[in-house]
């Protein structure tokens, strides 16, 4: 391994870490995972990335380098947890030119707002916008579809001297949901449910979302034709895939039923399917889904990413350093079942914190592990070789970051989420290790601040989480195989360990923080 590994040579450290000042040493380390996490959040808030991206001269709006002309022409839809601080911002931005929008925004939305004075990401009184909340937990629900229905219509009612200002933000698949008839919103919400429970990736979901939707997959550019139409997108898809990021309603995509079934059958909904469900699969693609030159939309259509998990991770790096940590970013892709994952994360803690040079066998099996959870070679081997320089050169605290969305694979009934399941598997990982005091310590958190259908965003755990949880009672075992891990973590120690910073009105996927304290000289 140390001749893999002298391959990959960091940039020298920077000298300031040893001399980190006394009030952050004595901040605990759980204090500073929760002030890098919310750091990261910070960077990608609705108003500032939408600010960032349009550039306003006059009459004139000029958007990843493309200009458009204002002339009281300007129309806005939006769908999305992180939608409405957005639509608010490029309302102050255009409002003067817009003529009418319709939102879809999480169920409660407003109201956490207002309570949590944002009011900077709600919209005036005399807004021309309309609000609609739907998609409790989610899920499609009949609020969500009324708000589609809205969006649709103020789609088909542009003509070619129009601009459609499309916000787009994870959770925009939820909240937009026009099931092709005969499909029903319930059959729709089932199979979707039935889908994300038995493990199914944001990818496939959404394969499957695209094929049974009316504006998914480029179905709200086809009703918004012939006018112009421009997407800012908040991304929360690894690699920020256009046609995959709330099922890519202005992208448009082909769909090819034989890959929606092998989804299917892959988590055995095959059999179960409803007849509506068959029908519309069984149909020849719409015409306009089609990329011919008669059909397509495409010209007129700009997609743009304002925004996304590196983003959130770099400002993270920026407050870790503040905080006395080196950051290194681990990678941006982490993916695949928790269990991988915890593994991956409980082998690299082990990596940095040997007394000795790291054995072999953690940087093989690394290695091994690394493509099933989305880390490529290349990135496992440059953290090593920092944890490893760390190490053997008596480095402070290293605070190591990536982003990426894991799966569960429901086995249970209970309340939960993938970033509490993971924090739970990872103080596992590190269950009886020899360790230094102090750490590490894990941190999993949703962005958009709700893990599954849960009030919490995710947990903080490290190795003594096993002896805490004995100590009261609590059955980790039976909570893993019910994926009851909110109610394992709200009772555990009167919830101390739950990462709960309310609904943040953004979304960028997860972020994962480790936190390695120095390598004290003892077991060095
Ligand atoms: N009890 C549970 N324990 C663990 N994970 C769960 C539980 N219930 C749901 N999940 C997982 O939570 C995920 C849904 O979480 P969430 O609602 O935060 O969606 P999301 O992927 O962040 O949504 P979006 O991307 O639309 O914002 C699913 O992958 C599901 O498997
Ligand atoms: O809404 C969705 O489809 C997911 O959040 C991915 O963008």
């Amino acid at each position: 391994m140390a001749r893999v590994l002298s391959l990959f040579r960091p940039q020298p450290f920077l000298a300031h870490v040893g001399r980190r000042k006394p009030t952050l040493c004595k901040m605990s380390m759980d204090s500073r995972a929760r002030m890098v996490f919310a750091a990261a959040v910070e960077a990608v808030q609705p108003d500032t990335v939408v600010r960032q991206s349009i550039e306003r001269k006059e009459d004139l709006v000029i958007i990843n380098g493309h200009k458009f002309t204002l002339k009281h022409n300007l129309h806005l839809v939006g769908f999305g947890k992180a939608v409405l601080g957005m639509a608010a911002e490029a309302e102050r931005i255009m409002g003067d030119h817009l003529v009418k929008g319709v939102i879809s925004v999480p169920h409660g939305m407003q109201q956490t707002l207002q309570q949590h004075g944002k009011d900077h990401l709600l919209l005036k009184e005399n807004s021309r916008i309309r609000v609609m909340e739907g998609a409790k937990h989610n899920l499609p629900d009949v609020d969500a579809h009324q708000a589609a229905e809205g969006i649709k219509q103020l789609a088909s009612e542009l003509t070619e001297k129009d601009l459609l200002l499309v916000l787009i933000s994870g959770g925009g698949s939820a909240l937009l949901p026009a099931p092709i008839p005969p499909i029903s919103l319930q059959e729709k919400h089932d199979v979707t449910r039935k889908l994300a429970g038995a493990g199914a990736t944001i990818q496939e979901l959404n394969t499957v979302r695209r094929a049974l939707s009316l504006l998914k997959g480029g179905g709200l550019a086809h009703y918004a034709h012939p006018a112009q139409v421009v997407s800012l997108i908040l991304s929360d898809v690894i690699g920020d895939p256009l046609d995959l990021i709330a099922s890519g309603p202005t992208v448009q995509s082909e769909v090819w039923p034989e890959e929606v079934l092998s989804v299917l059958e892959r988590y055995k909904l095959l059999n179960s399917l409803p007849a509506s469900v068959k029908d519309v699969l069984g149909r020849p693609s719409p015409k306009w889904r089609e990329k011919t030159d008669e059909s397509n939309t495409s010209g007129n259509v700009l997609n743009s990413v304002i925004g996304s998990n590196s983003v959130a991770l770099k400002c993270a790096g920026r407050r870790a350093r503040e905080l006395g940590f080196r950051p290194v970013v681990l990678a941006l892709g982490v993916c695949g079942d928790v269990r991988s994952v915890s593994r991956l994360y409980g082998l690299l803690a082990r990596f940095a914190c040997s007394e000795e040079e790291p054995p072999p066998e953690i940087a093989a099996e690394l290695l091994r592990l690394g493509p099933e959870v989305g880390v490529e070679s290349w990135d496992l081997c440059r953290t090593m070789q920092v944890l490893d320089e760390g190490r053997t050169e008596g480095w402070g605290s290293t605070c190591l970051l990536a982003g990426g969305e894991p799966t569960v694979e429901l086995t249970g009934k209970g309340r939960g989420g993938r970033n509490q399941e993971l924090a739970l598997r990872v103080a596992l990982e590190l269950r009886g290790l020899k360790l230094p005091p102090n750490g590490p310590v894990f941190l999993s958190g949703g962005t958009d601040g709700q893990d599954g259908p849960t009030e919490a965003a995710g947990a903080i755990t490290d190795g003594g989480l096993y002896e805490e949880a004995h100590a009261q009672g609590l059955d980790i075992d039976n909570i893993l195989t019910n994926n009851d891990s909110y109610t394992f973590f709200s009772r555990l120690s009167a919830g101390q360990r739950l990462l709960v910073p309310g609904l943040t009105c953004t979304n960028v996927m997860d972020v994962h923080m480790l936190l390695i304290p120095p390598i004290p000289i003892n077991i060095r």
